[in-house]
């Protein structure tokens, strides 16, 4: 499997990259430390994805980071992706590992207990627990779960975890000593005027967090 690492993960929302195009806002937040980014976007349809997907991964190839996308399989099969990403609505993620073979990374949403001890770890490569916070990037969001639901969450999952929702630098300390291996975010660079900078200033929070939780 493609290695991965969940530390700073860039969610891309086209509806908030309007200075920059989703292409531009990716390398620059990769530039500035993102270490996995995934396609969301939810108006375009397959063959959308599937044109943006391509443009993304010429762009990314050599970057060493992942590309995963959300939701649509048919979009990440024909785009070659290293993944997808799927919640509680979609399809299953056994489906989805039937269809993408044991080297493609599959991530799976988690927002309460009852799914969170379902998750299969012969199947799941990560578990994105959330939301932490309400926030206006997802208006059909799940109820806000806070530091102490997501250190539960992940104790229950066992699986490498990525926290998301209404995320900012200022939360990287309590996102890692709740015990999550990165947070993902969308606004907090997406919706920024300087992607880079504004990845670059996480990344470097999330560094020195994890340095000090190192042994
Ligand atoms: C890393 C990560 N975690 C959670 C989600 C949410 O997925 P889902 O619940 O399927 O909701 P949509 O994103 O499809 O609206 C995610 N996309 N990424
Ligand atoms: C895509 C997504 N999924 C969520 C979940 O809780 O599953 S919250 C969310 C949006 C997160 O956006 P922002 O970083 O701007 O708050
Ligand atoms: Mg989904």
């Amino acid at each position: 499997m493609t290695s991965f690492d969940l530390s700073l993960y860039l969610v891309l929302d086209p509806d908030l990259c309007r200075t920059h195009s989703m292409v531009e806002t990716t390398m620059a937040a990769i530039a500035g430390g993102a270490t996995i980014v995934q396609l969301r976007d939810k108006k375009v349809g397959t063959e959308g994805l599937i044109r943006i997907g391509r443009e993304l991964m010429d762009a990314m190839a050599g970057s060493g980071v992942p590309l995963i996308v959300n939701d649509d399989i048919d979009a990440a099969i024909a785009i070659g992706a290293d993944g997808l990403h799927v919640g509680q609505d979609d399809i299953s993620a056994q489906t989805a590992r039937e269809r993408l073979g044991r080297d493609k990374i599959i991530g799976l949403s988690i927002e309460n207990e009852e799914v969170a001890r379902k998750v299969d770890p012969s199947i799941v490569d990560y578990v994105g627990v959330g939301p932490i916070f309400a926030t206006a990037t997802k208006p059909d969001h799940k109820p806000a779960i806070g530091f102490d639901g997501l250190a539960h969450l992940i104790k229950i999952a066992k699986r490498p975890s990525v926290a998301i929702g209404g995320l900012k630098q200022d939360h990287v300390d309590r996102v890692f000593a709740a015990g999550a291996n990165g947070l993902a975010v969308v606004s907090a660079i997406c919706g920024h005027p300087d992607p880079e900078a504004a990845a670059h200033k996480i990344a470097t929070e999330i560094m020195a967090t994890k340095s000090a939780f190192a042994p």
